[in-house]
């Protein structure tokens, strides 16, 4: 019986909504963990980062878009257990303004989804909640 406690991973990530409502989510590229999977745009919190700059970040890196940190609204988190005995605690954001548009930087398959869409796709197991909560709270918002 292994009886370590789980090791604390802080990742943040962040749900882009469009002026339609629409919610962007990024297929996990080959090579990394979960490849194939669907989630968040988002990645690991580095050491002396808070969770807004880690998300600042990573949209750049990964979208080629600016978000201010001030636009980063705080949603939902994901507290739960990964494989390799690691706990996964993952702030989601949500936001609606940024700088710039999407171009996919590492080569991944990005979709605009309706909130109430997004059980189509195979996300990521610690992201089903979030996905249902982004369902409750956003889908019934007006579309342009
Ligand atoms: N970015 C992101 N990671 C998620 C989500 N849901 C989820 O379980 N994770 C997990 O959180 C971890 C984040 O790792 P990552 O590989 O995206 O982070 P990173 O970009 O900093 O990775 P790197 O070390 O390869 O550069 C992975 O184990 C991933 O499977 C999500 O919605 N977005």
């Amino acid at each position: 019986m292994n009886d370590s406690p789980p090791r604390l991973l802080l990742v943040a990530a962040c749900a882009l909504v469009d002026s339609g409502g629409r919610v962007l989510i990024a297929r996990r590229p080959d090579g990394k963990a979960q490849a194939g999977g669907w989630e968040f745009p988002g990645g690991k919190v580095e050491a002396g980062e808070s969770p807004e700059q880690a998300v600042v970040r990573e949209l750049r890196e990964e979208l080629g878009v600016e978000p201010c940190e001030q636009c980063l609204q705080p949603f939902a988190f994901a507290s739960t257990t990964l494989e390799g005995g690691r706990w996964l605690l993952m702030p989601l954001f949500v936001c609606r303004r940024w700088d710039g548009f999407v171009d996919p930087k590492e080569n991944q398959q990005i979709a605009w989804v309706r909130p109430e869409r997004l059980s189509d796709y195979a996300l990521l197991p610690a992201d089903r909640p979030l996905a249902a909560e982004l369902r409750d709270r956003l889908a019934g918002e007006k579309v342009s």
